[in-house]
């Protein structure tokens, strides 16, 4: 399923009622249609039974319009339902118009709100609200009696179900303008759009459900959305890979690869236990772990099923004694390298990961994680580093700022195009991560992951999840199915393991790997 911008979203609308011929009054249609549906499934589900009693708030545009059209089938449901316009409809064109007539018509009840100075709203008299104030064609905060309108609803308590975008939000980065209705479900309208899957838009929309209003399905592709959802459709369809692909009988450990994590240091080994062990859950045939020298005594029998393999540290125990060449050596037979989780910093830290970039195989898959990202974004050169490698970056949003040379707060206000601007411009595979963790391609494909929880922020996790994409990697994944698959996974198996827990908060990281 692919997820799109406003400009997206007009453009393929465009196309169907231009190009194709279907009128724009057919596409409302099925999406008023569409949205009283998912209105009363939302109150049987919450109350026992559809609630009878619906107001929609009505803006002027074709958003305020697919509010008619909901409130006309809403009355055919057996509902009461009343009409509060945020704007005169006697100005209302198009669309609109033709919506307001027939509502007019049936004897809809409407006012028309003026805020403080007009007439109030008696909340009290709904079961719901259909918020059709402002979708796509919104600009700003919203303005006036629209504000007046999304806080009084706000307060109401009452179940808001919100067209297309909850209004006063960004729908093309998931910020909230001031104010923003606080939905408990959004129906978009053929395609999620991007702020609707991004924080904190994605708590504002509540459940996001995308019901088809019968445009062409091609027309997203000749448009070129490049955005997608990250599901097992999107895996199987878009990546060909099937997360549920049994082995083949006739096969051996060499089949599944052989990954070599290089991870860990004296005041971090769990970071380089944890990955070794996802590596190992995540299916290749072969784990190897590489630590400094002095870490082997210590950490031997820890991961019984992992080869671990000790690198002359000058007995410091980390790896400023390592030499790089040392570790390129160990990559010859190797079909993976994951590394950088417990690697620590130190004086040179940068020449190190220079010399031992160049002395790699440039067709060996890697995964650069933690504080290898961090090495890199002090080195100038860190695009020509890259250039040319099968690599994925799995940098958490501080890591994605130092690389990127920008603050926190700008990477998060569109982690989409962040993600998407890195991987372009490098030729790498980019994991953003985070609540929604943003996956990008060296070619512009975005994928937004829906799986993880909030007990997956917790010390160890982002190990995890080098360590399980370079298994796959070295299982003979491309670096895109790779992280696209492993990033799903891991959210997966997280979900997995908070169900059945009273609450996510315990779940630590090696939960994470037990539930895949
Ligand atoms: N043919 C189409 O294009 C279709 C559009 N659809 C609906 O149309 C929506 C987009 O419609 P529009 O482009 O008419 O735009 P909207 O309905 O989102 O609202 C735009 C109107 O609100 C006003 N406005 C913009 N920002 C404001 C602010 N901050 N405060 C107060 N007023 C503001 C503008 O003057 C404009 O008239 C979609 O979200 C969807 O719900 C659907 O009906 C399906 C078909
Ligand atoms: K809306």
């Amino acid at each position: 399923m692919r997820i799109v911008t406003s400009e997206e979203m007009r453009n393929i609308d465009k196309a169907a009622i231009e190009r194709i011929g279907i009128p724009a009054l057919v596409l409302m249609e099925n999406a008023g249609r569409a949205v009283a549906e998912e209105a009363m499934r939302l109150t049987a589900q919450a109350h026992g039974g559809p609630a009878k009693r619906w107001l929609v708030l009505a803006g002027k545009g074709n958003n305020g319009a697919d509010g008619l059209v909901a409130a006309r089938h809403l009355l055919e449901a057996g509902c009461e339902v009343g009409i509060a316009y945020a704007a005169d409809p006697a100005g209302f064109r198009g669309e609109a118009a033709v919506q307001r007539d027939i509502a007019a018509n049936l004897g809809l009840p409407a006012v028309v709100y003026a805020g403080s100075e007009g007439d109030p709203i008696y909340w009290t008299r709904y079961d719901g609200i259909v918020d059709a104030l402002l979708g796509t064609g919104s600009r700003g905060a919203p303005a006036g009696v629209y504000a007046a309108l999304i806080r009084e609803a706000n307060a109401s308590g009452l179940p808001i179900v919100a067209i297309d975008t909850p209004s006063g939000l960004d729908a093309d980065t998931g910020n909230l303008h001031d104010p923003c209705i606080r939905a408990a479900r959004t129906v978009a309208l053929a395609y999620a759009k991007r702020g609707l899957v991004q924080y904190p838009g994605a708590g504002a929309a509540g459940e996001v459900v995308v019901r088809a209003i019968g445009i062409p399905a091609r027309l997203a592709e000749q448009i070129g959305v490049r955005t997608f959802a990250l599901d097992e459709r999107t895996l199987r369809e878009r990546l060909g890979v099937d997360p549920a692909r049994a082995r083949e009988a006739d096969t051996h450990k060499g089949t599944y690869g052989h990954a070599l994590i290089a991870a860990g240091s004296r005041p971090m080994s769990g970071a380089g236990l944890l990955s070794a062990r996802a590596a190992l859950r995540g299916g290749c045939g072969l784990v190897t772990w590489a630590v400094p020298d002095r870490l082997v005594e210590p950490l031997a029998g820890r991961v019984p099923e992992a080869m671990i393999y000790g690198l002359p540290d000058e007995e410091r125990g980390d790896w400023s004694g390592v030499a790089p060449a040392a570790l390129s050596q160990l990559t010859v037979g190797k079909d993976a390298l994951v590394l950088g989780p417990g690697l620590g910093r130190w004086a040179g830290d940068g020449d190190w990961l220079r010399e031992l970039l160049a002395g790699l195989d440039p067709a060996l898959p890697i995964v650069l994680d933690a504080d290898s990202l961090n090495i890199l974004a002090d080195m100038p050169e860190a695009s020509a580093q890259l250039c040319g490698r099968r690599a994925v970056l799995t940098p958490h949003p501080g890591e994605m700022a130092r690389l990127a040379g920008f603050a926190v707060p700008d990477i998060q206000r569109d982690r989409i195009e962040a993600a998407r601007r890195y991987a372009t411009q490098h030729a790498v595979t980019l994991v953003l991560k985070g609540a929604r963790t943003v996956v990008a391609t060296p070619e512009g494909d975005v994928y937004v992951n829906a799986t993880g929880n909030p007990g997956m922020a917790t010390g160890g996790a982002g190990d995890v999840l080098a360590g399980l994409v370079g298994s796959l990697l070295a299982q003979g994944r491309t670096p895109d199915q790779a992280a696209a698959f492993g990033v799903w996974l891991h959210g997966a198996a997280g979900d997995r393991a908070a169900a059945g827990r009273p609450t996510s908060s315990s779940l630590v990281a090696g939960d994470i790997i037990e539930a895949l």
